[in-house]
C-alpha cells in the first residue's frame, strides 16, 4: 500500500508499506478522507510539537474515514463495507483515567500523528473496532472524517457547561473556534461571538451563524462583549486562537461567575494571567484536551445536518500531492484541506 511519510521537516515521500493485518479487536480500513490538521502543519514545518520529536519518519494524519475491508475474528460491531470514522487515540483501558471515563488522559494513550505512532495518510489502517464508528448514509466521508475537530468542539463546550441561553464567546476562527462555535449553538447557546485576525476568517464566521465575529485588530471587542451582554460579560468564553494576546485577554470577556476554557495551544507553555480577576470575579477556568465520548454526538449532529463541516473545507488534494495539501494548509485564509485518496 501507498503511504505519505514525512521524511524530514518540509519532505514528504510517498512509500511503499505492507498492508497491516487486523488483530481480532481490530478492523482493516481503506481510508479515503483525511483532513489536515494544524498539528500536521506543525510537525511538518518544524518537525516537533514541544517534548514530541519527529525522529523516524512519520505518517501524518488523524482527521480519517474509510471504509471497512475485512474485521478480526473478535469482531461483531462492524462488517466489511461499513462507512466509518476513526477516532485516532486508544487508550490504555486500565489505567484510573481510563476507568473514570476520561480516557483521552491516558497516559499511555496511542494517538496517531503523534510521534512515534503513524497516522492516517497511507490506503490501510487496522484500528480497534471499538474506536471505529459507523457513519449513517447521510454523512459523507469527508464529513465523517471531520468529526475529530468537531469533537474538540462538543469537548470545549462540555467543559465549559454552555447551557440552553448562554452567550459565549469563541477567540479564534480556525477548525476549533468555527466547530466550537457551533457546538456552542447547538448546545443552547443564544449569543455565540467570534473573533479572529483575518479578515476572511471573520467574514466566514458571521456566515456560519455566529451573532457577530469580530476582527480583533479593528474593532473592540470589550464594547462588543458589552453590548451583547448588556454591560455583564459573557457566560462562558472558549480560547482557541492558542494566541498569546488572545490568551491573555481571554478573562476580560467572560461574566463575573463565569467560565474560561482554554484549548488552543500558546507558542510558549508561561503565559501571565491575572490571577486576581479569577479569584474576585469568581471565574472556572478550565482546559480542554482533545475529548472523550464525543464520536457519537458527533456522528449524529452530522446526521441531523446540525453542524456543518463540509463547508470548513476549502480545498481538496489526492495523496500523490500530498505536499500541495500541506502548502495550501499553511495559507492564513484557508481553514481545512482535505487528502482524499480515490482511486
Ligand atoms: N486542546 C486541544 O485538544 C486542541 C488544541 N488545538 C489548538 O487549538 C488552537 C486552534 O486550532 P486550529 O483551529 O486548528 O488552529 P488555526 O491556527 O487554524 O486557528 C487559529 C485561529 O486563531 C486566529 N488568531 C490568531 N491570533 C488571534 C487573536 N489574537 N485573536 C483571535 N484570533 C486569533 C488565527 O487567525 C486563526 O484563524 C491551536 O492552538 C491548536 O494547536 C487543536 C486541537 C486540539
Ligand atoms: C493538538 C492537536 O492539534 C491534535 N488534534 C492533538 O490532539 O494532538
Amino acid at each position: 500500500m501507498r503511504a505519505a511519510v514525512l521524511t524530514d521537516p518540509g519532505e514528504f515521500e510517498l512509500r511503499e508499506r505492507a498492508r497491516p493485518d487486523p488483530a481480532p479487536d481490530e478492523v482493516l480500513v481503506r481510508i479515503r478522507r483525511v483532513g489536515v490538521c494544524g498539528s500536521d502543519v506543525h510537525y511538518y514545518e518544524h518537525g516537533r510539537i514541544g517534548d514530541y520529536v519527529v525522529e523516524d519518519p512519520l505518517v501524518l494524519g488523524h482527521e480519517s474515514a474509510g471504509e471497512v475491508v475485512a474485521v478480526g475474528e473478535a469482531v461483531d460491531s462492524l462488517e466489511p463495507g461499513a462507512r466509518v470514522t476513526l477516532e485516532p487515540g486508544v487508550p490504555c483501558r486500565r489505567c484510573p483515567h481510563c476507568k473514570r471515563g476520561s480516557y483521552h488522559l491516558c497516559p499511555d494513550v496511542t494517538f496517531m500523528a503523534t510521534p512515534p505512532h503513524d497516522g492516517a495518510f497511507v490506503e490501510y489502517v487496522a484500528w480497534p473496532a471499538d474506536f471505529v464508528y459507523e457513519l449513517p448514509d447521510s454523512v459523507s466521508l469527508g464529513e465523517g472524517a471531520l468529526c475529530e475537530p468537531l469533537s474538540v468542539g462538543i469537548h470545549a463546550c462540555r467543559r465549559g457547561g454552555v447551557a440552553p441561553g448562554d452567550s459565549v464567546l469563541v477567540t479564534g476562527a480556525g477548525p476549533i473556534g468555527l466547530l466550537a462555535a457551533d457546538a456552542a449553538r447547538v448546545a443552547g447557546a443564544t449569543t455565540v461571538l467570534v473573533t479572529d485576525v483575518v479578515p476572511e476568517k471573520v467574514a466566514r464566521a458571521e456566515r456560519r451563524g455566529a451573532d457577530q465575529a469580530v476582527d480583533v485588530t479593528e474593532v473592540d471587542l470589550g464594547a462588543v462583549v458589552d453590548e451583547h451582554t448588556d454591560g455583564v460579560g459573557v457566560d462562558v468564553v472558549v480560547e482557541a486562537s492558542g494566541a498569546t494576546a488572545s490568551i491573555q485577554s481571554a478573562l476580560d470577556g467572560v461574566r463575573r461567575g463565569g467560565t474560561v476554557v482554554f484549548v488552543g495551544l500558546a507558542p510558549e507553555a508561561e503565559v501571565p494571567i491575572d490571577v486576581l480577576d479569577i479569584v474576585d470575579g469568581e471565574l472556572d477556568v478550565h482546559g480542554s484536551f482533545r475529548y472523550a465520548n464525543t464520536y457519537p454526538a458527533a456522528v449524529d449532529l452530522l446526521a441531523q445536518g446540525a453542524v456543518d463541516v463540509a463547508g470548513l473545507v476549502d480545498a481538496e488534494h489526492s495523496l500523490d500531492d500530498v505536499d500541495g495539501a500541506f502548502q495550501r494548509a499553511t495559507a492564513p485564509d484557508v481553514v481545512k484541506v482535505m487528502v482524499t485518496l480515490d482511486r
